[in-house]
């Protein structure tokens, strides 16, 4: 998760295994980072990666009193660290998406009488009616979403209600979920937060509203509205929107921060809490992704998100309200086979070393003499799909190709995908598109050519490790000036430009657009195979 916080002067941000923060300055310089591992430095919670997976594997959690303690030690080290906090104006922040935290009932009065002379987890260690929050990796909860998406009239009417079809990680079947499963810890509770609104409550010292970006992930939120939806709400709970509160915009000021942390640590009374959000929705603000980018993360997985003006929910993908743009949204997707099928089919056919697979793009022509071929060693994501199927300039099915050809079938693949699907969910390059790359493989040049010439747009590198905290801070800053009507681009227009690395090839647009069609095509035949 992401919990972060922070701004212009500083800026934080928790994943799934760390609470960090990270503080900038008004001319957009970071300059203190501080961060907390949960494994290793509150090794008494016995978390991997931060979080308890269950013995039916299905159910992942998070002890709220790990996060709560997290915060504590961060702000310690700080501290020791002489971090001035006098000079911070104000602070925002991320959490990791869709997880959940149930105060229990009186928390309210709790969180705003905090003696400074003793730390959070003292003071809130009876606040929660339950101890571990469901996180964004568990998948418990699949007879939810079906109730869900038939009280919703199906999958594709939630979809575009919410953005999202039903799914398990998203607070709203887990919401559901509790109640049917714990009612007595459900009765219990007065206030539900995201991770991100939870973190939020803390520096405020009181309940802090969910933002419309994040709330974008709970399968609750009217996407277009902004209000939560009714038929949603009355499928998940009971009087479910009072223990919400009001949804706000992700850029609104909260209010001031708490006197325990003025007392405490030397916060001016003045610093402003910005709404926290999401950690995908702050790495946008990060990234300072602008109307027709796209960002392709080219990790274990590779993920791809976007700014979007007009989305078109489907089955696959979510959409959410942007964090930065009110008018605007972000599109998220998922790919599990990303570069560990590369690697494979480096090792089968270029002996695992990235110079020869790189060798093999270059020397292959822009298109693949009509070859195309789709990669998913394990059970695809987007789409939903499996197995090796390689097709020729007939499109016929052929069993193996060249290692050369399947080299350039299998990234031309990975890519064609990656732009048919988000063009599916509302994306459109235009004229002035930068695709930002990002992970481990937006090392290689020529895997980021062809990424470029499948896109037709200019690639772009930019190293995301700190982009959800760095993205808070920006967050943080704008949120002092959004009511007087400054974009968040302009508030951000100064930063660190990313890296042009690549350009695409002046045939690109006219081989990749017809490919794109065919490529369509085919995924449909594989996906009407019946699966092994
Ligand atoms: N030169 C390269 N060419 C292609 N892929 C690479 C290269 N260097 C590293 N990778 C890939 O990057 C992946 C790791 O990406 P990274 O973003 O660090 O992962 P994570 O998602 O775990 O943060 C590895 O699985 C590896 O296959
Ligand atoms: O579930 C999603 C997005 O829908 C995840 O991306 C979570 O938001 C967790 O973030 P990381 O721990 O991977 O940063």
């Amino acid at each position: 998760m992401r919990i972060s916080d922070q701004i212009i002067d500083p800026a934080g941000a928790q994943s799934g295994d760390q609470l960090k923060a990270v503080v900038i300055d008004g001319n957009l310089n970071v300059v203190h980072q501080s961060s907390v591992q949960f494994d290793s430095e509150l090794p008494d919670f016995r978390t991997q990666g931060g979080v308890h997976i269950h013995t039916d594997r299905l159910t992942v959690t998070s002890p709220v009193l790990m996060w709560v303690q997290a915060l504590d030690l961060l702000l310690d080290k700080m501290k020791r660290a002489a971090f001035d906090f006098a000079g911070v104006r104000a602070l925002s922040g991320s959490g990791q998406q869709h997880g959940s935290v149930f105060w229990r009932t009186g928390a309210s009065e709790t969180l705003k009488h905090l003696d400074p002379d003793h730390n959070l987890e003292q003071l809130l260690h009876d606040s929660f009616s339950v101890s571990d929050s469901p996180v964004w990796m568990d998948s418990s909860s699949s007879k939810q979403c079906l109730d869900l998406e038939a009280a919703a009239g199906g999958a594709e009417r939630l979809a575009e209600i919410t953005g999202s079809r039903g799914y398990e990680r998203f607070t709203g079947n887990q919401i559901a979920k509790l109640r049917q499963t714990r009612p007595d810890e459900f009765m219990d509770t007065e206030r539900i937060s995201l991770v991100s609104s939870f973190a939020a409550s803390l520096f405020l010292g009181g309940y802090a509203a969910i933002d419309y970006s994040d709330g974008s992930g709970m399968n609750l939120l009217d996407i277009r509205t902004r209000n939560w939806s009714q038929i949603c709400l009355e499928a998940t709970a009971p009087h479910l929107d009072q223990l919400l509160g009001a949804a706000l915009p992700s850029t609104s000021v909260l209010g001031s921060i708490s006197s325990y942390f003025v007392h405490r640590f030397g916060f001016s009374e003045s610093c402003r809490v910005v709404s926290f959000t999401g950690d995908n929705p702050a790495s946008l603000a990060g990234m300072r992704l602008q109307p027709g980018d796209i960002a392709v993360s080219l990790g274990t997985s590779d993920t791809v998100f976007l700014w979007v003006q007009n989305p078109r929910p489907a089955l696959e993908g979510h959409v959410f309200c942007s964090p930065v743009d009110q008018e605007a949204f972000m599109a998220l997707l998922c790919f599990k086979n990303g570069s560990l099928t590369r690697e494979h089919i480096s090792n089968e056919c270029a002996g695992g070393s990235w110079e020869v697979f790189s060798a093999m793009l270059r020397e292959t022509p822009l298109g693949n003499d009509g070859n195309i071929g789709f990669y998913f060693d394990t059970m695809e994501i987007t789409p939903p799909a499996v197995g090796i199927h390689r097709f020729d300039s007939e499109d016929s099915e052929v069993s193996s190709f060249s290692p050369q050809v399947e080299v350039r079938a299998l990234v031309e693949g990975q890519f064609l995908s990656r732009r048919l699907h988000a063009e599916r969910l509302g994306y459109s390059i235009l004229p002035g598109t930068r695709v930002l790359a990002t992970g481990g493989a937006s090392s290689n040049k020529e895997i980021l050519q062809v990424l470029s010439d499948v896109f037709n747009a200019p690639v772009y590198t930019i190293d995301l490790s700190d982009s959800a905290c760095l993205g808070s801070a920006y967050r943080a800053l704008h949120g002092l000036l959004a009511e007087s009507g400054v974009s968040f681009l302009d508030v951000v227009k100064n930063a660190p430009e990313p890296q042009r690395t690549t350009t695409p090839h002046p045939s690109a647009k006219q081989v990749y657009d017809g490919m794109l069609q065919r490529f369509a095509r085919l995924e449909e035949r594989v996906l009407q195979k019946p699966r092994p």
